[in-house]
């Protein structure tokens, strides 16, 4: 059994706020949009997929609570509400290819002839719904997948050691996650040897989440500090297996955007003869942009890099 990063029925949705890991497990509620949003933009849920399924949902609560009784309203709120949760954060292309996609379909559906308001909105939030089911479902194939194409590079049989970046499993996702995906289908074919997390400073995802994940799932494991990684690799016989991490934004010429510090690790990687692979779903990829130069890169508060849980490690800037 996987952490949840979130608990949803219909009409109400809890959050575990990963602000608090790993001291604390708490479930928050969302009950709408401007929750969802402001969840987001604090990083309390965090990950491409994720911010994409919390942000739908959190619509899809405040639409079961709070039905629009015409269909230019519901249109009217759709359009705003999606507007202020792709603009919680900007890097991640999940949210905004959701919302693109959400609001097609209401338009379709909109066209329908006598359709009503509460038909719309029950659409809306079957939509919504839908994207629960399909994350797990994409994230097991690609474990499955990369798993397959580690071993394939692996030249021997018995285990494997994999690096990872950041955190990109059940946590970051609806469940089991993407490159923490390859990692749980590796241990479920018997064949992972040992995993290396990084702690990813500033906002330690390493430390906090994928390595809480990864103990509470019992899988062979060691939390190294970023700075760390280039002698892992020297000393730790990858072999070839490889350095596995997931993506905020895969772009049309395959440059992807990820958490800070995953270009160093690509970097290692290839001074080691380490094969360096990105796991992540069509969710996260957006061909609309030609090249890694378009993504917006996310910039955020000084703190989260001078203070840990609100203690200052660095001295203050003049
Ligand atoms: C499968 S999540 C992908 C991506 O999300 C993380 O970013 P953040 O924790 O800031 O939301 C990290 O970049 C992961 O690789």
């Amino acid at each position: 059994m996987s952490l949840e990063s979130l608990r949803y029925s219909r009409g109400s949705l809890q959050v575990l706020n990963q602000l608090l890991l790993p001291q604390l497990s708490q479930y928050d509620p969302v009950t709408g949009v401007r929750d969802g949003a402001d969840a987001i933009r604090t990083m309390k849920v965090r990950g491409a997929p994720a911010i994409a399924i919390v942000g739908s949902l959190s619509l899809a609560v405040e639409l079961t609570s709070s039905p629009p009784q015409q269909t230019a309203d519901l249109l009217a709120f759709v359009r705003e509400s999606l507007a202020l949760l792709v603009g919680a954060r900007p890097t991640a292309v999940n949210m905004k290819k959701a919302a693109d996609e959400l609001s097609a379909f209401l338009a379709e559906e909109a066209e329908k002839p006598g359709v009503t308001a509460q038909e719309l909105t029950d659409s809306v939030i079957r939509w919504a719904e839908s994207l629960l089911e399909k994350d797990v479902k994409d994230n097991r194939m690609i474990g499955d997948l990369g798993a397959q194409h580690i071993l394939q590079t692996a030249g021997a049989p018995g285990g494997v050691v994999i690096m990872t970046h950041c955190n990109t499993g059940s946590l970051a996702t609806a469940g089991y996650g993407t490159a923490l995906g390859v990692v749980r289908s590796l241990q479920a074919m018997g064949r992972l040897s040992h995993v290396f997390c990084t702690e990813t400073r500033p906002y330690n995802q390493g430390s906090r989440l994928t390595a809480y994940e990864l103990v509470y799932e019992k899988i062979p494991a060691t939390l190294i500090t970023d700075s760390m990684a280039a002698v892992t690799m020297r000393e730790r016989q990858f072999s070839p297996p490889a350095v596995v991490v997931g993506a905020d934004r895969v772009v049309a010429n395959g440059d992807t955007a990820n958490k800070v510090g995953t270009y160093q690790l690509a970097v290692l990687a290839k001074h080691h003869g380490i094969p360096f692979c990105v796991a992540a779903p069509s969710t996260s990829c957006d061909l609309s942009l030609p090249t890694g130069g378009s993504i917006v890169i996310e910039e955020r508060p000084g703190q989260e890099l001078t203070d840990i849980n609100g203690v200052r490690v660095a001295a203050p800037a003049h």
